[in-house]
């Protein structure tokens, strides 16, 4: 497990970290600080550290819970915490701290933010970036063009919980529509915001929350307020306190059963997201919240401080999240959705286990680990986990992001379907797929329909679940509208400024023809991800063996090169030469293998796909 069992790579580094991040600081937490040795705010300004740490452990002993401290030395509980139970969690769980002890890794703490990104928005990265830097004076734009009746409107009450941030107190409504009712207001001071880039998601977390609404799974945004200080983020009230405490309260792991129904949630609502064009970039269990204190109580997710939009062939490439949670592509610049996925699959494990995957002491140690630390299931508790679950993770922590499982699919593993009852909702790489299918020729579209024939059960359970979303006509055929229909019924605002349905236009030639589940089947097939599974070598073998019957033909190495959009200057005989039978012309295993992988925009320098 972690950096113990990571392999050496034998390739010119290709896990090299980029500079910015190559900083050590010691992330580790000291064994001996009680209280106040990891928190939400170690990269606070001095002072305000000092008041922060000052004010949990008030609160931390007012409630008993210093003694708590004492046997989790890397806890420190979030204000929201301590106001909403009544007794210590901590102490509540079976665990004893030895058990803790015995493990690779302590268990998980409050997640710091990337110190680039820090840096970035705080205006002290080494960067020539104007946009980044303060203005001269205090010449940055601080206003929002929020209602400035705050005060008039609710009456704050106790801080509920802290972030890096803003805090959020619980407040009651004095008039309107909520009138009587209790909130959250999360307060955003304006002081802190330094930088252009630091207003800017201000402003992108508000247009989020407004934009993303009716989801089950979502903290219900409901106004926002400024005035010459602060920015206000009024929303629901959750009063259940922080996944975070609630794993620790189980003594750092959960059952496998009450993991799923965690995890459904979140796949639920991130499927969501996506869908939506919207990635969260800071997915950890401190921004899961319970609405309520009841055991069965909803998961809300919270916290879009981070969070932007991207449209569905888009990368971003800033370096964003929180160091445990964060994807190995966004270490590498050039990430989309999938790395929510990534951070995911990072609670998951943290769910079953009670450990980090990827653990060190330092932020740059804590990214050697990600990029390049094979996951191990061989320490306790793994080894009594099923097998199920152990795949489950494994395939959501694959470090190559367009083979790790998307959020709608892994509600269709196995290790979730075969025990709840999940409604899966419309996967964004359906039409990433599709996309690519209809822009293929003849040949890679035969290919794919022999690859399509020899899926299993499993495989075809997610298909069959989004094309009968997409709602097919009677006689079981979909088209352009079909998919049109499906998207605006799931259509937000986000959607909108995330251009999903502008994307559409690539699907343009569904317009004059329909597809019944066969070719829907070749057209929205992964294979990137069916390469991922361990018996991609025998599924391709039988994939070939039906293309060989009815598709496969002779072609010319010309032909091929420019199918797979190689360019003139690619040497295409030494390339291909392997790629086609010397015998008869037709394509070899490996050609075929190739040709379901269309144009590779890594391997081929020209065309993009
Ligand atoms: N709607 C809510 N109901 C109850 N508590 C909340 C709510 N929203 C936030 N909190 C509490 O406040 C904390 C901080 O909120 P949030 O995560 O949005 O702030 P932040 O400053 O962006 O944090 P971070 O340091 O993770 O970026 C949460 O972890 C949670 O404990
Ligand atoms: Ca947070
Ligand atoms: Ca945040």
């Amino acid at each position: 497990m972690g950096i113990c069992s990571s392999k050496a790579s034998k390739k010119p580094n290709p896990f090299a970290l980029p500079e910015e991040l190559k900083e050590e600081e010691d992330l580790s937490v000291p064994t001996k600080s009680p209280i106040n040795g990891v928190d939400h705010h170690q990269n606070q300004e001095p002072e305000q550290k000092q008041n922060s740490d000052k004010k949990t452990e008030d609160k931390d002993e007012e409630k008993g819970v210093g003694k708590f401290s004492t046997l989790f030395p890397f806890y420190s509980p979030s204000p929201a915490h301590s106001l909403f139970s009544k007794k210590s969690p901590a102490l509540s769980g079976n665990s004893t701290p030895r058990k803790f002890f015995k493990k690779p890794f302590p268990p998980p703490s409050p997640a710091k933010h990337i110190q680039a990104l820090l840096a970035r928005r705080h205006g002290t990265a080494k960067t020539n970036e104007s946009n980044l830097l303060p203005e001269a004076g205090s010449g940055l734009d601080k206003s929002f063009g929020f209602s400035k009746n705050f005060s008039s409107k609710y009456e704050l009450g106790e801080a509920i919980g802290r972030g890096h941030f803003g805090h959020t107190c619980s407040a009651k409504c004095k008039k309107g529509e909520l009138k009587g009712k209790q909130v959250a207001v999360k307060v955003i001071p304006k002081a802190k915001m330094t930088t252009v880039i630091a207003i800017e998601d201000v402003r992108r977390e508000v247009k989020l929350l407004r934009a993303l609404t009716g989801h089950k799974n979502l903290v219900q945004f409901y106004d926002a307020f400024e005035d010459q200080e602060n920015v206000y983020i009024v929303m629901e009230l959750c009063e259940g306190g922080e996944l975070l405490d609630k794993i620790l309260s189980r003594g750092g792991k959960f059952t496998e059963d009450d993991g799923k129904a965690v995890m459904v949630q979140i796949l639920n609502v991130v499927a969501f997201f996506h869908l939506q064009g919207v990635v969260h970039r800071d997915l950890k269990p401190e921004n899961f919240l319970f609405a309520t204190k009841d055991e069965n109580s909803q998961l809300k997710a919270i916290d879009f401080g981070l969070s932007d939009f991207v449209k569905p062939d888009e990368r971003l490439n800033d370096i964003v999240g929180s160091a445990y949670y964060v994807a190995p592509e966004v270490l590498h610049r050039s990430y989309s959705t999938e790395a929510d996925v990534w951070s995911i699959g990072v609670i998951a494990y943290i769910l079953l286990c009670g450990s980090r995957p990827f653990w060190a002491r330092t932020e740059s140690g804590i990214f050697r680990a990600v990029l390049k630390a094979d996951l191990s299931f061989d320490e306790s508790p793994w080894p009594s986990i099923s097998s199920e679950a152990k795949d489950f993770v494994k395939r959501l922590l694959n470090k190559d992001a367009r083979k790790r499982m998307t959020a709608a699919q892994a509600l269709s593993h196995p290790w979730i379907r075969n025990c709840t009852e999940v409604k899966l909702p419309l996967d964004i790489l359906i039409f990433r797929v599709m996309r690519s299918y209809m822009r293929s020729s003849a040949l890679r579209k035969a290919a794919l329909r022999a690859l399509s024939k020899t899926l299993t059960v499993d495989e075809l359970f997610y298909l069959k679940e989004q094309f009968a979303l997409l709602e097919p006509n009677k006689n079981g055929c979909i088209g352009l509208e079909n998919i049109k229909l499906a998207l605006t019924k799931n259509s937000t605002d986000a959607m909108k400024e995330s251009r999903v349905h502008d994307y559409l236009a690539s699907l343009n030639a569904l317009q004059y023809r329909r597809m019944d589940f066969e070719e829907f089947s070749a057209a929205a097939v992964s294979v990137h991800q069916l390469e991922a599974l361990d018996r991609w070598e025998q599924h391709a073998r039988a994939a070939y063996e039906v293309f060989e019957k009815d598709g496969n033909r002779a072609i010319l190495i010309e032909e091929l090169a420019s199918e797979l959009g190689l360019s003139p200057s690619v040497p295409v005989h030494a390339v291909l030469h392997d790629w086609l039978r010397h015998t008869d012309g037709k394509l070899s295993f490996l050609g075929f293998v190739k040709l379901l992988h269309g144009v590779s925009s890594r391997t081929i320098p020209s065309k993009a796909q």
